[in-house]
C-alpha cells in the first residue's frame, strides 16, 4: 500500500486527511506534538491500516531529519507528503502584535514546512512517478485582510515555494500542489485567539464554514490523480465567504 506522511495530524485538516487516506487503505506516518492524540489516532486507525506515529515539532530541523533518516525500510517509500502543520496567531493589527507571535508563525509555517520538505524529498524522489507533495497554504496568501500580516505572508511563501519546487523537481515525477483553503472550522481560531472559545464560536456560527473533511477530500483528490496530472494550486472557500470592497479612509 502507498504511504502518506501527514504533519499536524492531531487536529483539523491533518486528522481528517489521515482518515481519508486510511479509508483508501494507505499506510500512514502521522506527526504532531501532542503524543496522546497521536496515540488515539493510532488506536483508531491502526486496526484498519499500518500507522506509524512520530511526535515531532516541525520547527526542530534536527529532530525532523533524525526522525525521517531513522525510518525503517518499510516506511521509506513515501508516496505523498502532506505539509499541513501550521497556525495563525494574533488577531491584533501589526502595530500591536507581540513579536514572538510573528516568529512562531514564521518558524512553523515556513521553517517547519521547509524542514520537513528537505528531509522527505529524497524519499519522494526515490518513489518517483505518482509521488506528491501537498502543501496546505491559504486564501490569505493572495488576499490581504486586516490582522493577516505575517500569517498571510507565510502562506504566500508556501504558494511560491510550491511553484518553485515544481521547477526543480521537473523530470523526477514528483508533483507539488498548494491547497489553499478559506475559512474552515477546526481548532485554527482557538489557537489564533489563544484559547478564546467564544471567539472561535462567533467566527463559525451561522457561517456554514468548510469542514476538515472537505479539505481532506481535496488533498486525497490531488494526490491520487493519474501521475501525469499536477494541480498547481487549488483554492477552496465556503460558499458563504467572498471578498469585500477596498477600504478607504476619508478625511
Ligand atoms: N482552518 C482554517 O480556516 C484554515 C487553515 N489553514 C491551514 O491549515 C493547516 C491546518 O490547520 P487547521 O487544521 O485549520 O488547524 P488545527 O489547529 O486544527 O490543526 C493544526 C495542526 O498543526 C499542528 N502543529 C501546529 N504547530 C506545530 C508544530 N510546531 N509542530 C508540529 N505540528 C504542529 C497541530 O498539532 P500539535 O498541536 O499536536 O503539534 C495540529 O495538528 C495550517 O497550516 C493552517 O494554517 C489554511 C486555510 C484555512
Ligand atoms: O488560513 C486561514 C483562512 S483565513 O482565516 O485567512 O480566511
Amino acid at each position: 500500500m502507498p504511504i502518506a506522511l501527514i504533519t499536524g495530524a492531531t487536529s483539523g485538516f491533518g486528522r481528517a486527511t489521515a482518515y481519508r487516506f486510511a479509508e483508501a487503505g494507505w499506510s500512514l506516518i502521522l506527526t504532531g506534538r501532542r503524543s496522546e492524540r497521536l496515540a488515539t489516532l493510532e488506536a483508531e486507525l491502526g486496526a484498519k491500516v499500518d500507522v506509524l506515529t512520530l511526535t515531532l515539532d516541525v520547527r526542530d530541523a534536527e529532530a525532523v531529519k533524525a526522525a525521517i533518516d531513522g525510518l525503517d525500510a518499510q516506511w521509506r517509500e513515501i508516496t505523498c507528503l502532506v505539509n499541513n502543520a501550521g497556525l495563525a496567531l494574533a488577531l491584533e493589527p501589526a502595530q500591536r502584535v507581540d513579536l514572538n507571535d510573528w516568529h512562531t508563525m514564521i518558524d512553523t509555517n515556513i521553517t517547519g514546512l521547509v524542514n520537513v520538505t528537505h528531509a522527505v524529498l529524497p524519499l519522494l524522489i526515490a518513489t518517483g512517478k505518482g509521488a506528491s507533495i501537498v502543501n496546505i497554504g491559504s486564501v490569505a496568501a493572495s488576499n490581504p485582510y486586516p490582522g493577516s500580516h505575517v500569517y498571510g505572508a507565510t502562506k504566500a511563501f508556501v504558494q511560491q515555494f510550491s511553484y518553485n519546487l515544481r521547477c526543480d523537481l521537473k523530470g523526477s515525477g514528483v508533483r507539488v500542489t498548494d491547497v489553499a483553503p478559506g475559512m474552515a472550522e477546526t481548532e485554527f481560531m482557538l489557537v489564533r485567539s489563544k484559547g478564546d472559545e467564544q471567539a472561535s464560536k462567533r467566527l463559525y456560527d451561522g457561517a456554514n464554514p468548510l469542514q476538515p473533511e472537505d479539505i481532506a477530500a481535496q488533498v486525497f483528490y490531488v494526490a491520487t490523480l493519474p501521475e501525469h496530472i499536477n494541480i498547481n494550486r487549488l483554492e477552496i472557500m465556503p460558499t458563504s465567504q467572498s471578498w469585500s470592497p477596498f477600504s478607504i479612509e476619508r478625511e
